[in-house]
């Protein structure tokens, strides 16, 4: 995993040395400053030459600028590295995610996936800025500090080095709580976003259902439990905090009174106790990274370990090694012996033939769960049969790259999905990079002419989030706009339940007779009046189909379409 974390690294060399070199030399000249002060005090001190003295003390406040400087780029820079790291990251994420099939989908919750798009990834970012640095300079420090307090005074060192393992126990324990407590408030955060999600997504049906007071208690249970969480981590830090406090004036109290002595009977010189209370204090700024490493590396690395397995997460549907790039279709589709189940238990489909011809209109009809929905989806291969095939102009649709596939198949759903921008931007989804006036043309064909030409912005009229300003049946004819312009050789048209007055429902309906024409159309239909014109009506009951012919027949026959239709 490491192996494959470092890889990150690798575009961004270059930052890394940079910031890692820059961390180093800061590291050392911590380092060095005590042991200049020692030599100030010892040495230029004594010779009582009070140029040499400023002198060094200007040499000593250049050394200062530039640590400063040091301090600065790793700062910086190092961020910049991490933060580069993260963007990559995220963009493989959201990149993988739009990929990921609809089954996936079906049982993912969209709050989870945010809080691991944002959250998780920032905390990698920041390992990925920290971790490497953090954890080698407080070794250098840590390490170098204690080599030159011994040089300084082996006694002394011996002391500091006593109390040490007890600190360094009391940070590893109270590191360990801290990255249990954060990855709890981490938790609530996104058991936080998936109510806010809820709640606000669906906030119509709240105030609709007059629910706003039993949103708001649920939403307190999440918050307070967050609040409780978020003090627990408090606490934990205000105890950490403290005891490290009290640990270091400890010693550097132990330091003062034992170094105070030797300084009396000669042992050690009274730089050399100076530069040592300082350099107890650079021994000591580590075990805070320290800490801090044992805080934020588990997070990061939690948070690795989910976005690998996002990345691990093989779509279900996607293109065989053999695939070829679909030429044009013409629409000829048959379902051999199709079945499918949507839990691998109970059977949605159970073993489909059919067979349609390129330009035929076919309209599926049935019960409520009767399964036409989910028959249609496995075309595009939104799902897979559990067995079976099914071709298009006699190629399986799995010898056929999924996207050359879905080009060319419209959709058109009942309950139809925009996005928050404009209507220009909502249809040119049909074809990206399509021409204003194509765009108006399919707007047009789909009858939204006049209503776009009574709108004071056009085309440029945002639709707000979901389309919420527009109408059912203008969203309706939104999704066949988008068709026209895709202009596919086969459409999928799931009518809309929701009933529209029968002005819209007559525009419609004329809008989606002219789109069928001279492509090969599945209609699932819910009013039986709209479909008597279909070239053919097959009729599903429990995931098999009962009947099959025009509705003429069908309805002589007397068998479950005439019963539907009575
Ligand atoms: N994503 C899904 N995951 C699991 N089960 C599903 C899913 N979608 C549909 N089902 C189930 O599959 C069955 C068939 O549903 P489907 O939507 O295909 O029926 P339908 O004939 O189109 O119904 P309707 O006319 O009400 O739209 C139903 O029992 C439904 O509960």
């Amino acid at each position: 995993m490491l192996k494959e974390f470092f890889s990150y690294y690798r575009p961004w060399m270059g930052l890394f040395w940079l910031d890692f070199g820059c961390a180093v030399l800061s590291g050392l000249l911590e380092l060095a400053f005590p042991l200049a002060i020692t030599a100030f005090i010892d040495h230029l001190l004594p010779q009582g030459n009070w140029e040499v003295t400023v002198l060094a003390a200007v040499g000593l406040m250049l050394l200062y600028v530039v640590n400063t400087g040091l301090m600065s780029i790793v700062i910086y820079w190092g961020h910049k590295l991490g933060i580069n790291i993260e963007t990559e990251m995220r963009a493989r994420a959201f990149d993988h995610l739009t990929r990921l099939s609809w089954r996936w989908y079906d049982r993912a919750r969209t709050g989870k996936l945010v809080a691991r798009v944002t959250r998780d990834l920032e905390e990698i970012g920041e390992v990925a800025h920290h971790g490497p640095e953090d954890a080698f300079i407080a070794l250098m420090t840590f390490v170098g500090a204690f080599i030159l307090m011994f040089a300084i005074n082996p006694q002394l060192a011996l002391i500091v080095a006593v109390i040490v393992p007890a600190m360094l126990v009391l940070v590893i324990v109270y590191g360990g709580r801290m990255t249990r407590t954060w990855r709890a408030i981490y938790s609530r955060v996104g058991d936080f976003n998936v109510r806010l999600e809820e709640a606000l997504g669906g906030v119509r049906v709240v105030q609709a259902f007059g629910n706003e007071k039993h949103e708001t208690e649920l939403f307190a249970t999440d918050n307070q439990s967050y609040r409780d969480t978020k003090l627990q981590a408090y606490r934990v830090m205000a105890v950490s905090s403290a005891l490290q406090y009290m640990g270091l004036r400890l010693v550097q109290v132990v330091v003062m009174v034992v170094g105070a002595s030797f300084v009396l009977s000669g042992n050690l010189t009274t730089g050399g106790f100076v530069g040592f209370l300082l350099l107890v204090g650079v021994f000591y700024r580590p075990l805070e990274k320290i800490a801090a490493v044992i805080e934020t590396y588990p997070r990061g690395i939690a948070g690795f370990r989910r976005y690998q397995e996002l990345l691990a997460t093989e779509p279900e549907i996607k293109d065989g090694p053999d695939a070829i790039d679909a030429p044009k279709l013409r629409g000829d589709i048959r379902f051999d012996d199709v079945s499918f189940s949507y839990d691998g238990a109970r059977p949605i489909i159970k073993g489909i033939d059919l067979a349609i011809r390129a330009g035929e209109t076919v309209a599926f009809v049935g019960p409520s769960g009767a399964g036409k929905t989910t028959l249609l989806a496995l075309l595009p291969r939104f799902y897979e049969p559990t067995s079976g095939h099914i071709t298009v102009d006699g190629i399986p649709l799995e010898g056929m790259k999924l996207n050359s596939l879905r080009r060319q198949i419209g959709l058109v759903s009942q309950d139809v999905f925009l996005f928050g921008g404009t209507l220009r931007d909502n249809i040119a989804y049909g074809r990206l990079g399509a021409s204003d006036g194509e765009i108006f043309e399919a707007a047009r064909q789909a009858q939204l002419g006049p209503m776009i030409e009574n709108l004071p912005e056009g085309l440029d009229t945002v639709v707000g989030e979901r389309g919420v300003m527009l109408s059912g049946g203008q969203k309706q004819r939104v999704a066949i706009a988008r068709a026209f312009l895709k202009n596919p050789p086969i459409l999928i048209l799931d009518e809309a339940t929701s009933a529209l007055d029968s002005q819209t429902e007559r525009e419609i309906q004329a809008a989606l007779d002219a789109l069928a024409v001279g492509r090969t159309t599945l209609v699932i239909a819910h009013r039986l009046g709209t479909i008597r014109n279909a070239d053919r009506i097959v009729v599903m009951q429990e995931g098999q189909i009962v009947e099959v012919g025009q509705h003429g027949v069908l309805v002589e026959q007397g068998g479950v379409y005439a019963a539907l239709s009575g």
